[in-house]
């Protein structure tokens, strides 16, 4: 039988918006993902953040954000985890859950220059292809030097997406609630009335 290609996008999606799917959706599309796994966060040891909310909101907005398109799936294998979660933790269930298919993790730019601090970073690399597409804001010669380097000094697997740019982050989102302003089509609406209806990030 066929190995499944399963991608894989991690975040805080504190909240989920348009730019999170549109990655998802382009890696999808692109390398032709059998589906997309969207696994929010625990406890991320190297985010602090003042805007903490409770995790099952960001799973439930994550939940709501997704409904409608048919290979994307949300996980709660990192929020039911204890204490800070790591991604290596996260590829070692998946690979019970998902035995012999290949794992695409999929992230932004910035996540690239930040990768090799996670937790065994080189057994992440080892177990992944990484899927990296350019974020507002990254300029594109370090990006690559920076994809060289995680090649030539952790053998990582890298594919680089071209995928339309989308200037948006949850920062900019809970700025904006929080200042009055409006948010609509940054971001699915039924995740736009969920932050109302819970009167989230005021
Ligand atoms: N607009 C975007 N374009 C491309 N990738 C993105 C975009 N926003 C987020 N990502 C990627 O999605 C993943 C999860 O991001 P995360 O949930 O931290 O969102 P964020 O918008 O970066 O949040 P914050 O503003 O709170 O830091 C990361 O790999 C990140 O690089
Ligand atoms: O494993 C680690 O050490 C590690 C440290 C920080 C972040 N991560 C992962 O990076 C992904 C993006 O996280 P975030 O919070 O920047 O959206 C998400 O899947 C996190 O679990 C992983």
């Amino acid at each position: 039988m066929d190995r499944l290609k399963i991608g894989v996008l991690g975040g805080t999606f504190n909240p989920i918006h348009n730019g999170h799917l549109l990655l998802a959706e382009s890696a999808r599309d692109r390398l032709g993902l059998d589906k997309v796994l969207f696994i929010p966060t625990g406890n991320n040891p190297l985010k602090t953040t003042d805007w903490d909310i409770d995790a099952n909101l960001r799973y439930e907005m994550t939940k709501r954000g997704i409904d409608g398109n048919e290979f994307f799936e949300v996980s709660d294998i990192e929020i039911k985890r204890e204490g800070y979660t790591y991604t290596i933790d996260t590829l070692e269930e998946l690979e019970k859950i998902y035995p012999g298919d290949e794992i695409y993790f999929i992230v932004g730019a910035d996540i690239v220059f930040e990768i090799d601090s996670w937790k065994r970073a080189d057994e992440v690399l080892r177990k992944i292809n990484l899927v990296t597409t350019f974020r507002p804001g990254y300029d594109q010669d370090r990006l690559d030097r920076r994809v060289e380097e995680l090649r030539e000094f952790y053998g990582a697997r890298i594919l680089k997406l071209f995928a339309p740019e989308m200037d948006i982050s949850s920062s900019e989102i809970r700025s904006r609630v929080k200042h009055g302003y409006s948010i609509r089509y940054l971001l699915p609406r039924s995740v736009e009335t969920y932050i109302y209806e819970k009167e989230l990030y005021r």
